[in-house]
C-alpha cells in the first residue's frame, strides 16, 4: 500500500498542488491527470522517492520513505518521461543491466513481447523513438516490482503497442500490483482511478 499525505509542491515559486492525500491498494491502477505543466511529473518523482515534496510525506507499506528507502526501491519499477535506458547499449543488453537476475530465456521473451525480435543486438540510439520507448517498456515484462509509476508509458507508442502495454498493466494489477501512472491518451481500462491536479491561476 502507498500513501500520499498531505504532499505539496512548489516549483519555480509556483505551487502545483498543496494538500493532496490519496492511497493506492494492491490491484489499483491510478492515473494522475492534468494539463500540461500540471505537476504530474513533479508528483511521480516525489512519489517515486525522487524529490521532495515541500509539505507532507509518502509512505510504502505504512512506513516513511526515508526508513524503508532500501525495501521500497526493491519494490518499485520507475519508468520517467525520458526513456530510462543506456543508449549506448543495445535492448538485449539494457535488460541485462536493469534486470541482472532475470533468466537469459525471459529477455529474449520480453523483447519479443514488445515486438523489439530482430532489433536487439542494435545500439539503442539507432532505434526509432517509439522502438526506444519499447525497450525501456520491455523492463516490465521482467519485473518483478509490485509498484510501477510510468510517466507517459504510450509516448511514441502505436496503437498495436498500446493495446499490447495496456493489458500489460492490466494483468498487473489483477496480479495484485499497483500502477500509478500519466498518460494524455485515454485509457481503455475499465476501473482506472483518476486523480486530477488542478490548473492555479498565477
Ligand atoms: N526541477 C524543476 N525546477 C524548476 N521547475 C520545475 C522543475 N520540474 C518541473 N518544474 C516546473 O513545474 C511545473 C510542472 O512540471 P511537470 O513536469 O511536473 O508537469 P506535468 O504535469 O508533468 O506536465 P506535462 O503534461 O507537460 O508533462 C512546470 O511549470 C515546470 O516548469
Amino acid at each position: 500500500m502507498l500513501d500520499a499525505i498531505n504532499l505539496s509542491c512548489i516549483r519555480d515559486d509556483r505551487e502545483l498542488f498543496r494538500g493532496l492525500s490519496f492511497t493506492v491498494l494492491p490491484g489499483e491502477m491510478v492515473q494522475i491527470a492534468g494539463k500540461n505543466g500540471a505537476g504530474k511529473t513533479s508528483l511521480l518523482r516525489i512519489l517515486a522517492g525522487l524529490a521532495q515534496a515541500e509539505e507532507g510525506e509518502v509512505k510504502w507499506q505504512g512506513e516513511g520513505l526515508p526508513r524503508i528507502r532500501y525495501q521500497y526501491h526493491q519494490d518499485l519499477l520507475w519508468l520517467g518521461h525520458q526513456a530510462g535506458i543506456k543508449t549506448v547499449l543495445t535492448a538485449y543488453e539494457n535488460l541485462r543491466f536493469y534486470h541482472p537476475h532475470s533468466a537469459e530465456s525471459l529477455r529474449w521473451q520480453a523483447l519479443t513481447e514488445v515486438g523489439l525480435a530482430g532489433f536487439e543486438d542494435i545500439a539503442v540510439n539507432q532505434l526509432s523513438a517509439g522502438q526506444q520507448r519499447r525497450v525501456a517498456l520491455a523492463r516490465l515484462w521482467l519485473s518483478t516490482q509490485k509498484l510501477w509509476i510510468l510517466d507517459e508509458p504510450f509516448t511514441a507508442i502505436d496503437a498495436t503497442g498500446v493495446t499490447k502495454l495496456t493489458r500489460k498493466l492490466t494483468q498487473h494489477t489483477e496480479n495484485g500490483g499497483m500502477v500509478i501512472l500519466t498518460t494524455h491518451q485515454p485509457l481503455a481500462v475499465d476501473n482506472v482511478r483518476q486523480i486530477h491536479l488542478q490548473e492555479k491561476l498565477a
